[in-house]
């Protein structure tokens, strides 16, 4: 459905309200009040009022954000009524609201009565004067109202985006009312009285749920992120702090939204969505007491993200946990190995499983059948990435399996890929027929009935059976009327049927688009069976099974269930067609078609699941990325004495040489991408990520000390997301395992994750040194970074003492006081010289380019320079 203001007038109401608010900063209750009524104003006039234009979307893309403008005022839906009775109709509904308030609220008599008359004259004045605002949607109008700044509104607007202002804290009692963490949470929620917190940037959207009761939500954007490192227990945090009843944690983890789009595919809209969202009304009156947070481990390794987050959330908090670099590095080959396992087990399953897949297909879209096309199948191939949790759920067992999305991505992709754009046109209407026919393609190939080819190479294991197809054009059947006829004949007994029992007649479908059959033909077998019927037009062949050469028709059997229309004449033909190459042997018919029996059984294609992935032994592998890296680095910081001159380097030249060189040399991708190394070298990938985020944004957090001390790390962590210190109930890990199996049911079995694994075996000792020598450099550079320590493994000894004194007290102030000395320091060289410093990659320009970086902290506008950035492909699942 798509929402229309005709009238573009609940802004006005805002701002008229705003101004019966006392002089001052307003009371939460006065605030509150205001926020209730504006709200339902809102509701009132889009609703009751007759300025709620509700118009059938052909998309439910659309529905599902629910924010397109209709910007062409397009005509249709309720017709506005005048302006009193509308007035009127709201006078009445005001009263009601106010005494409701009145009660909740504990407001006095005049405050009731000045916010009534505000009320009602701001709607008076906006029914008169029809809104000469742009928006014609609700997100315009929610942008609108934010335009206006009004103080102490839970709405504004900024930089362009809608957003929702959602952290301030609310009373005890209200915060219950958005978040049931049960008993733990409430008693969390007391700790929130106090002052009220940052606003978050969020959107509007209309779920299905909201839609149906007539509402709208709102998603806030998330003010924090825990954006690294993958293997570092980014997961025990989030199930952590999943617990904190002010939290609110996506919906999925590891969204990997800022990882590889390009700033202008960055939007808020399509970000909110992924976040859960709340009944508007209450989520303006009770204002969102909860900050919203999501992981995705990869960022911090991305080359794009921390770019895109200082588009779309630019004050966004960032947790970067980080760990011994050998044992993260192994710990995440480790976890492809468990995948590849689970991988095996998959294809073991599928073939099991084939025949309920494809029943749940044709249950889905009942009209593979013959049967109409239903407005379900409408919808789903309308966003066929539906397909998959509704074919999960379906398929029961197998549906659930960590594997699932591999199997349904192949199908997805080719529905997505096939459906020309005016399929997928969001204001077209669905060519629901073109793209049932691209489904349905792909579910006979990838979930083939088991051809009486099995049969026959059990029966006759010496000689090889071929699998190939016949198509039959549907214009073929259509135009012979007795094409239609032999189906329905009665088979014959030699093959089971009885004397008067119908065959089973296959699906309309089947004629309209052509059957398909399978062919065994035996090798080394001719039989012009095939070119005779190719001749009469009848059949396409695949070419397989059927080249002049070796295909000769053994048998064939039509693919949706029912007999081919004269298998006893293929037998027959089969014999008598086929003297160049010997005889068909004496098969026993009955005996292979039987094996197939009435219903079918499928087996499965193996060629129709999504990336079969390898994993190389962890020797090669990681030595093969440590020569590359090397290499490229040694490129890089040539001019600073090669890799081994890195420690004794100016850090900041150094670190820019290092970034600017591997934005040339190493392709960064996502997923398990066999990219150890690069992943566990924390000061590349902070320096960059801290060239987009200012460093008191960012939190760095050693692994272990979360294991070994929350209690002292989360506090800290509380502190930095802008949330009331909790403590929770507990921090064992069975306690982080039960929340994560809550929030994310189908986390571990879907990437070979575990909270804590146990490995087969260690990392050999002389490679964990090999790695360990590799990256002792970045490891220095990120301590001085950072102006931390971490365990024994990044301590630079410049400021070691600096680290394990002051800890990470300033470190913002550290890290910017090292940027503004280079920066006065080349100022100073400049003037001496009368000149810049000349020369591509040298130490003096890095260093120039990080100062004037640091002088300069508005956002690159700009995508990443070089091209190897830019092929990062979408991440299809978890990694
Ligand atoms: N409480 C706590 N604190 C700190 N660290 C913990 C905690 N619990 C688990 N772990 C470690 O988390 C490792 C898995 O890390 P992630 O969850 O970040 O992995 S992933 O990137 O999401 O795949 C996992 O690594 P492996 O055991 O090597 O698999 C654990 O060592």
């Amino acid at each position: 459905m798509r929402l229309t203001d005709q009238r573009g007038s609940v802004p006005c109401i805002l701002q008229a309200l705003s101004t019966s608010v006392p002089a001052g900063r307003p009371s939460f209750q006065q605030v509150a009040l205001v926020v209730t009524l504006c709200v339902l104003l809102g509701v009132l006039m889009w609703v009751g009022g007759g300025g709620l234009d509700i118009q059938p979307s052909s998309s439910s893309d659309e529905a599902q954000h629910g924010m397109t403008p209709n910007a062409s005022g397009r005509e249709g839906g309720l017709k506005p009524k005048s302006a009193d009775r509308q007035a009127d109709a709201f006078e009445g509904e005001l009263d009601v609201v106010l005494k409701k308030s009145a009660a909740s609220r504990g407001l006095n008599d005049s405050e009731i009565e000045e916010a009534r008359v505000a009320a009602t004259d701001a709607v008076r004045e906006a029914l008169r004067k029809p809104g000469d605002l742009p928006p014609r949607s609700i997100d315009g109008i929610l942008s609108a109202s934010c335009d206006l700044q009004v103080e102490g509104l839970p709405l504004y607007h900024d930089k362009g985006q809608t957003c929702c202002k959602a952290a301030q804290k609310p009373p005890a009692q209200q915060q219950a009312h958005s978040k049931d963490n049960g008993p733990q949470g409430r008693r969390g929620l007391e700790a929130a009285e106090g002052e009220g917190g940052e606003p978050l940037p969020g959107v509007l959207r209309t779920t299905q749920r909201a839609e149906a009761a007539g509402e709208n939500e709102v998603a806030c954007l998330p003010s924090f992120i825990i954006a690294g490192t993958q293997k570092s227990g980014t997961t025990a945090l989030t199930g952590i702090l999943e617990k904190h009843p002010l939290v609110m944690m996506a919906e999925r983890k590891e969204l990997h939204f800022f990882d590889h789009k390009t700033p202008n595919q960055i939007n808020a809209a399509s970000y909110a969505f992924n976040f859960p969202s709340f009944n508007a009304s209450q989520a303006m009156e009770h204002r969102a007491p909860f900050v919203v947070g999501e992981a995705t481990p990869f960022y911090l390794a991305s080359r794009k993200a921390c770019m895109n987050m200082r588009k779309l959330v630019p004050d966004v908090r960032l947790l970067v946990l980080v760990r011994d670099p050998v044992k993260r590095a192994y710990s995440e080959h480790q976890m492809k190995v468990r995948r590849v396992e689970e991988q095996g087990e998959m294809l073991e399953l599928l073939p099991l499983h084939a025949n309920k897949i494809y029943d749940c297909a044709v249950k889905l879209f009942p009209s593979l059948d013959g049967e109409d096309i239903s407005e379900s199948e409408r919808s789903l191939l309308s966003q066929p990435q539906g397909l998959s949790p509704a074919m999960g759920e379906c398929t029961g067992e197998i549906g659930q399996h960590g594997k699932w999305m591999d199997v349904m991505i192949p199908f997805i992709r080719k529905v997505r890929g096939k459906l020309p754009n005016r399929v997928r046109s969001s204001d077209k209407p669905v060519d629901t027929k073109y793209a049932l026919e691209v489904f349905r393609e792909d579910m006979s190939r990838c979930f083939p009935l088991k051809t009486v080819v099995d049969k026959l190479q059990t029966l006759y294991p010496g000689g090889t059976w071929r699998r190939g197809w016949a198509r039959t054009p549907a214009t073929n059947w259509g135009d012979k009327g007795d094409a239609a006829e032999r189906f329905t004949k009665p088979l014959p007994p030699k093959f089971g049927g009885a004397p008067g029992k119908p065959r089973r007649v296959p699906g309309k479908l089947d004629l309209r688009w052509g059957g398909e059959s399978w062919v065994a033909a035996e090798d080394g077998l001719v039989g012009d069976h095939a070119e005779e019927r190719r001749r009469a037009g009848d059949y396409e062949y695949g070419a397989e099974a059927l080249t002049e050469e070796e295909g000769g028709v053994g048998a064939y059997l039509e693919e949706r269930g029912g007999w081919g229309s004269d298998a006893a004449a293929v037998e027959h033909w089969g014999r008598r067609l086929s003297p160049k190459k010997g005889v068909l042997p004496d098969v026993p018919w009955p005996e292979v078609w039987g094996s197939w029996g009435e219903a079918g059984e499928r087996t499965f294609d193996e060629t129709c699941y999504q990336r079969m992935e390898r994993v190389a032994a962890v020797e090669s592998v990681m030595k093969t990325e440590i020569r590359k890296l090397k290499h490229c680095f040694n490129n890089a910081l040539s001019d600073l004495g090669g890799l081994s001159g890195l420690d004794e380097a100016d850090p900041a030249a150094a670190a820019e040489a290092l970034d600017s060189e591997l934005s040339k040399c190493f392709n960064v991708t996502p997923g398990i991408s066999d990219q150890y190394i690069y992943r566990s070298l924390y000061g590349i990938q902070a320096y960059h990520c801290l060239k987009y985020i200012p460093r008191n944004q960012v939190m760095f957090i050693e692994s272990d000390d979360l294991r070994d001390k929350p209690e002292e790390v989360l506090p800290r962590v509380h502190e930095h997301i802008g949330v009331p210190d909790f403590q929770y109930p507990s921090l064992g890990q069975d306690a982080i395992m039960a929340e994560l199996e809550k929030k994310y049911p189908d986390f571990e079995k879907r990437t070979g994750w575990r909270l804590d694994s146990a490995y087969k075996e260690e990392i050999p000792e002389a490679l964990a040194t090999e790695i360990r020598n590799f990256v002792a450099s970045d490891m220095k550079m990120f301590a001085r970074l950072t102006g931390q320590s971490f365990g024994d493994w990044a301590i630079d000894d410049r400021n070691k003492e600096e680290a394990m004194v002051g800890g990470n007290a300033r470190p913002d102030e550290l890290f910017e006081e090292e940027f503004v000395k280079e920066a006065s320091r080349m100022a100073e060289a400049k003037k001496a010289s009368g000149r810049g410093t000349s020369g591509s990659g040298t130490r003096g320009d890095n260093a120039r380019k990080m100062a004037a970086a640091a002088a300069d902290p508005s956002p690159p506008n700009s995508e990443p320079r070089s091209d190897t950035e830019g092929d990062a492909r979408a991440a299809d699942g978890p990694q």
